[in-house]
């Protein structure tokens, strides 16, 4: 008799707070990837059906980037971990965290690039921003000019991807800081921005850890439902299903191992 492993019995099973069974909402309308109520019908049937091809073995690399102490650390820390650190500890280069989710019924994984946003460390973080899927700018919604710099860090992450391909994210942080009055202010220009750049655009707090939850399993659950669609188009009339095609596509995570030679810092 032979005996058959595959990569998913030797995993333990997702954390059942990781279980995405349903599409999360957007944070604003106004700024939405897209804003239906649930999943891609297609979707929904390819994975009754187990028909999401290499989906539920690929990992879809996530990279967070931002002005200097806007909170990204904290960010990943609070979903991952589930933990706030009050004093600030710049991060050098880069840091990274994997996040396995289950949705509707698929094994689906984050990999959650924490990049550093001093200037001096820059050089180093950006050699690692290859390859994602997922591009999530990281502005403090109590320093207007955190938010002007978007663009900027929109620009450079975009250098090294192929801008048609990414989905972005902008994330207005500390919302525990400011008041009503004040965050709405700048969540007009933080609007008018995601619109202008395509971007969908949430506001959280990692000290309370308001929206912190909802934001990370919208962006699984819009990763997914892209991959997904990919799969099934890429496979076209053809039956996805019985043979695992691991080879099929390059996969985001070794793009990240292949990492660029910086041409600065030296
Ligand atoms: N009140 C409040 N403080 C926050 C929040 N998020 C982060 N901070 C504080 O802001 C400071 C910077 O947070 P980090 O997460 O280290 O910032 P960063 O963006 O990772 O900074 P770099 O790694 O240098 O790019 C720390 O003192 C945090 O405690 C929040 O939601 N509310
Ligand atoms: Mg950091």
């Amino acid at each position: 008799m032979s005996v058959r492993i595959s990569a998913m019995s030797v995993l333990p099973p997702v954390r059942k707070d990781r279980v995405i069974a349903q599409l999360p909402q957007c944070f604003r309308k106004e700024a939405a990837f897209h804003t239906k109520e649930d999943f891609n019908n297609k979707v929904k049937t390819a994975c009754q059906e187990q028909r999401t091809g290499t989906v539920g073995f690929k990992i879809s690399k996530v990279i967070v980037v931002g002005d200097l102490a806007v909170g990204k650390t904290c960010l990943i820390n609070r979903f991952c971990k589930d933990a706030f650190d009050k004093n600030y500890k710049a991060t050098i280069g880069v840091d990274f965290e994997m996040e396995r989710f289950e949705v509707l019924g698929v094994p689906f994984s984050l990999q959650l690039w924490d990049t550093a946003g001093q200037e001096r460390f820059k050089c180093i973080a950006s050699t690692y921003y290859r390859g994602a899927q997922i591009v999530i700018i990281a502005f403090d919604v109590t320093d207007i000019a955190s938010l002007d710099h978007v663009r900027q860090w929109l620009e450079d992450a975009l250098k090294e991807n192929d801008p048609t391909a990414v989905q972005l994210f902008i994330v207005g942080t500390k919302k525990d800081l400011s008041s009503p009055a004040q965050y709405s202010q700048i969540e007009q220009d933080a609007l008018k921005l995601a619109q202008e750049i395509t971007a969908e655009y949430w506001a959280v707090s990692s000290l309370t850890g308001e929206n912190v939850k909802e934001f990370f399993f919208r962006v699984a659950s819009l990763a997914f439902e892209t991959n997904v669609l990919a799969e099934l188009e890429k496979s076209g009339p053809r039956q996805i299903g019985g043979i695992v095609r691991i080879n099929s596509t390059p996969s985001n995570a070794n793009a990240s191992t292949k990492k660029k030679q910086p041409n600065c810092c030296q």
